[in-house]
């Protein structure tokens, strides 16, 4: 996949893995892994633990050389540079922190060694401090410090150095909620200021679609997909992909297609789609709705009606579950339009067929 190294502008990708592979011992790691990341971009590396992150992340900062394929930074071949040379900055999962420096001297070793002047590494080492609200902890030691505190360090001592790249693992998952929220507004911040390239792993989909101006889905140590929230919101690839993005998680419903290709049966009844599709009748598919795009309708405009299973609600607003049997369709309610709600209710329900996806049930992709 050599057109992956340039991006739709021309310019070299900050960041392009063409199908690496990484085996350790009967483990494969990653698989044909290919994807690319623009000049300055927020990019998001998105999937469940032991998907590959880590690895894909080390392979870019050269700690793992893949053992086929091809890593490029700013369109150089780099796959087997050594990690000094590639101007990448990474913070792990676990952090290494020296223990026997104070937060000052741990923020400062960095720049010391890359022969920064004194004044400079003051003004850099109070502006870090400051920025991740450890101003007060300077003169402590690490081991002195919570867990939350040594991250923010470890995230501190990388961006010290503004790297050109910065890879960034799992970096607030030790943080209390409000702290993470702060910090995500911190680095999106940082992003804006310094501009430099960030690709940020994570198991957490919030997390993703909330940094990642474009994220990559992975699994079984591939990308899956690539895009903007948006587009992985709007066309998911296959069902891995539409279960993954979106919250609450997409309805999906076993369905088979009609005679005309053209309206699917489900156990709520048939559905007219607006599109005619690339399948049998009789093929057996998912039928994907999003809770969001179902609304309780008039019974005179209803596509189907259905009773209340279950109320989860979530402060404002209220997950309800609709079905009689296994099926069961969630849709989500302002909290006071649900307080008018009972168990048991029937709710007459509209879909926006537009907003109807469909998977095929023998290998998940989707139908379009
Ligand atoms: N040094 C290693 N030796 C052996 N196996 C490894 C090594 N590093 C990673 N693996 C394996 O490779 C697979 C991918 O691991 P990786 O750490 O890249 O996943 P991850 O998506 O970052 O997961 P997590 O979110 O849990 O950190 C896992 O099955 C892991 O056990």
């Amino acid at each position: 996949m050599r057109g992956h190294v340039a991006s739709s502008n021309n310019k070299p990708s900050a960041v392009s893995l063409e199908n690496v592979s990484k085996a350790y011992g009967r483990v494969q790691a990653l698989k044909n892994l290919s994807f690319s990341v623009g000049e300055g971009q927020f990019f998001a590396l998105f999937g469940p633990s032991s998907v590959g992150k880590t690895t894909t992340l080390r392979m870019i900062s050269g700690l793992v050389i893949p053992d086929d394929g091809r890593v490029a930074l700013h369109g150089a071949d780099v796959t087997h540079a050594p990690i000094k040379s590639r101007g990448v900055s990474m913070v792990f999962q676990s952090f290494a922190l020296y223990p026997h420096l104070t937060v000052y001297e741990n923020f400062a070793y960095p720049l010391r060694e890359a022969k920064v002047a004194s004044a400079e590494i003051d003004k850099r080492v109070k502006e870090t401090a400051s920025m991740l609200k450890l101003g007060h902890r300077l003169e402590r030691k690490p081991n002195t410090l919570s867990g939350g505190e040594q991250q923010r360090v470890a995230l501190g001592r990388s961006l010290i150095r503004r790297p050109n790249i910065l890879l960034l693992d799992e970096p607030l998952t030790n943080l209390d909620a409000k702290l993470r929220h702060d910090m995500r507004a911190e680095l999106k911040r940082l992003h804006r200021q310094f501009g430099m390239t960030i690709i940020y792993a994570t198991p957490d989909e919030l997390e993703a679609l909330s940094m990642g101006e474009e994220i990559a889905v992975m699994r079984d140590g591939a990308v899956v997909q690539k895009g903007t929230p948006d587009e992985l919101y709007e066309r998911p690839v296959d069902v891995y992909v539409a279960g993954k993005i979106g919250a609450p998680h997409i309805n999906l419903l076993q369905a088979t297609v009609a005679e005309n290709g053209q309206s699917l049966k489900t156990g709520f009844g048939s559905f007219a789609l607006d599109r005619k599709l690339g399948a049998k009748a009789g093929d057996k598919v998912f039928m994907g709705v999003r809770p969001a795009d179902l609304e309780i309708a008039s019974a005179s405009s209803a596509d189907l009606s259905a009773p209340v299973q279950l109320l989860e609600p979530l402060g404002d607003v209220t997950v309800v579950s609709l079905g009689e049997k296994s099926d069961n369709l969630r849709i989500v309610l302002p909290e006071s339009r649900a307080s008018e709600i009972k168990l048991g209710d029937r709710l007459p329900i509209k879909i926006d067929t537009h907003k109807i996806h469909v998977f095929s049930a023998a290998d998940g992709l989707a139908l379009r």
